[in-house]
Order: structure tokens, then sequence, then C-alpha cells
């Protein structure tokens, strides 16, 4: 078997001649649970819509994107639908954009199964009947020829993953799949997420701003920050010994209910425009450990002795005391 399913190696992508993602590389492995994380406008997104070929027309996409080993980047449209819906489906942030308001729900699930697996007719409804089941949909029976106004959010984004998973896909991606969400319902689509993937096997990439929900659903997670990665590691690596200030930044600013009321640091600063980058580390300008050279020096993505990938001339050196690292791991 392939070692990686996915595999995006110095992907760029621009737009109008301004460069927002600037080269990345990264593998996803079968049933592997991979994390983005980074502030907005990080290129989070613009990852794998790039990878799948769901940029619009202006964007300029170079870089390799191998799917089970064969080269879909630049690849024909019916390459592209081949690998969309069936080995890899993505769902988003607002169902309520993805479902389609006037065809009952029941119909836009048979329809998915009948363009990914050839079903139809009862072996269609039967399964998409399943699906609904399998995500969590109470009394799918009755509510199969509902439409989406009438499910609640957290229910239409359970019937967005039983569309992603009519075509069996090897790799699901959710972005920011929780964000719109109340807190209970966000921990309950996270609890499904976990399920499907030990049921079916399936990969996830998980993209999120909330590290403490990567931290639930994810083996990995890669740190973005502004168009290239910058720290990837294991959870336990990257919660335990954050290495790159901008993770460090990023687990300092998470709120804490039970820590002391001043523990909250925002990162100084926000995230650079595009188009004004400079020749060094794009973070140098936010970063408390930033020396010299890292205004003109731009530091290359390199593999560390711990097995983690590093992009920092002075990173933070000490690991955090063991009763904070703790903490940090029961809080998330
Ligand atoms: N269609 C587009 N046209 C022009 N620029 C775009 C387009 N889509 C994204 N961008 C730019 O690409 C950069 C990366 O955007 P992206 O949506 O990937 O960020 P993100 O990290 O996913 O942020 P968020 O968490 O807000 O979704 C941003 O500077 C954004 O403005």
């Amino acid at each position: 078997m392939n070692p990686h399913f996915v595999e995006l190696r110095d992907l760029k992508v621009a737009f109008d001649g301004v460069t927002v993602l600037h080269g990345i590389d990264l593998t996803v492995g079968p049933g592997e649970a991979l994390g983005l994380v980074g502030e907005s406008g990080c290129g989070k997104s613009v990852t794998w819509l790039a990878a799948l070929g769901l940029l619009p027309g202006k964007a300029s996409v170079t870089g390799s994107v191998k799917v089970d080993g064969r080269e879909i980047c630049g690849g024909s449209r019916s390459v592209l639908e081949g690998v969309r819906g069936g080995r890899i489906a993505m769902i988003f942030q607002d169902p309520s954009s993805s479902l389609n308001p006037v065809l009952r729900i029941g119909r836009q699930i048979t329809e998915a199964l009948t363009l990914h697996r050839g079903l139809s007719g009862e072996a269609a409804k039967a399964e998409a009947l399943r699906l609904m089941d399998m995500v969590g949909i109470p009394d799918a029976r009755r509510r199969f020829d509902l439409y989406s106004h009438e499910f609640s959010g957290g229910q239409c984004q359970r019937l967005m993953i039983a569309m992603a998973l009519a075509g069996q896909p090897d790799l699901l991606i959710a972005d920011e799949p929780t964000t719109a969400l109340d807190a209970t319902i966000q921990a309950q689509i996270l609890d499904l997420l976990i399920q499907l993937r030990a049921e079916t096997g399936m990969a996830t990439v998980f993209i999120s701003h909330d590290l403490g929900a990567v931290s639930q659903v994810c083996d990995r997670v890669c740190v973005m920050y502004a168009g290239r990665i910058v720290e990837q590691g294991s959870i336990e690596q990257l919660f335990s010994e954050p290495r790159h200030p901008y993770t460090r930044g990023l687990f300092d600013a998470i709120p804490r209910i039970d820590g002391p009321r001043n523990r909250l640091i925002p990162i100084p600063g926000t995230v650079p425009n595009p188009k004004h980058l400079s020749a060094g580390c794009a973070f140098a300008p936010r970063c408390a450990h930033a020396e010299d050279a890292c205004g003109w020096q731009r530091p290359a993505l390199e593999h560390q002795d711990d097995g983690r990938r590093l992009a920092c001339f002075n990173p933070v050196a000490a690991a955090r005391s063991a009763p904070a690292r703790q903490m940090m791991l029961e809080d998330v």
C-alpha cells in the first residue's frame, strides 16, 4: 500500500500575480487524521481547494498533488471529478451553502449515491437511510423527504457529512466544520468525525482555528502562517513543546476558564498582506524571538531530531514545565 494516500509537493497558488501559497509539502497517510491550524488567511483552505482543483479559473496553481501515487494537479475535469466526492470528499463550515434548499434531503443523498456508486431506486434509498442513521439523524425514514431548512444547523452539518460519505471516500477534508455551531453541537460533530473515522478507516484532514478540537480529532498537526507550513509534528509534540514562536503564540492565546485571568496572551499584530511579504520570515514582525537575520532571511522547513518539521532560526527552546503541559492537555 502507498504510505501516502495524498502527497502535496511544492504546491503554490497565486491570485492575479500575488502568491498566497508558497510551496506546501505535506502528506496524509491512509486512515491518518491531520490537523491544519493557523490564523485566518494563512492558506489552510486554499491548500486543499487547490489540491482538488476547486479554485476559480483566475488562480494559478503549480506543484504536484498525488492521490494514491497518481498525479492529479492540472488534471482533466473528469480526473478531478473522479477524485472529488469519490476518493476524497470535502465538507465546509456552512452546510446551508452546500445543501440545495429546493431539493428534498433524501433526493440529494441518493443523487450523490447514484453519481459516485451507481446506486439507484430502492438500493439508493436504503443506503441513504443507512447513512442518515450513521451520522445520527433521528427518525431518518420520516425525515427523508424534508428540505434542508427543516433541519437544525447541527443536523445540516450531519447531512453534509452523510453526503460526503456517499462516495465511501478514503479521505474526508473537514474545513472548519464546527465553527458555525454552538458549543454542545460542536462537540457532537467532533465525536461524529472521530467515530466515523474509527468505523470506516477513512483519513481525515481537519482544518480549524480551534486547537482543542484539533487535539481531539487528529494524530498530527501542521501549523501554517502566511502561506507556509512553519511547524509540523505529532499532537503530543506540538502540544507539549511548541517550538515555533507562532505555534507557541497560538497556544498562549487560547482562553482558559480555570487559568489565571491574565493568562491569555494574544499574538501582537496581524497576519501580513500576501502582497507585502518581506524576504525574511513572515512572522518576524510579530515575533518576540526574532533576530536580525529573521528580517531578511527566510528559515527553511527542516526535519528536527525529534521527527517534527520546523522553520525557525531561533525557536522556543525550553520545554513547558510538566504541570503547565499537563494543564494544557487537560484544558483542550
Ligand atoms: N478566490 C480568491 N481570490 C483571491 N484571493 C483569495 C481567494 N481565496 C483565498 N484568497 C486569499 O488566499 C489567502 C489564503 O486564504 P485561505 O482562505 O486559504 O485562508 P485560511 O487560512 O483558510 O483562512 P480562514 O481560516 O479564514 O478560512 C488569503 O490571503 C486570501 O485572501
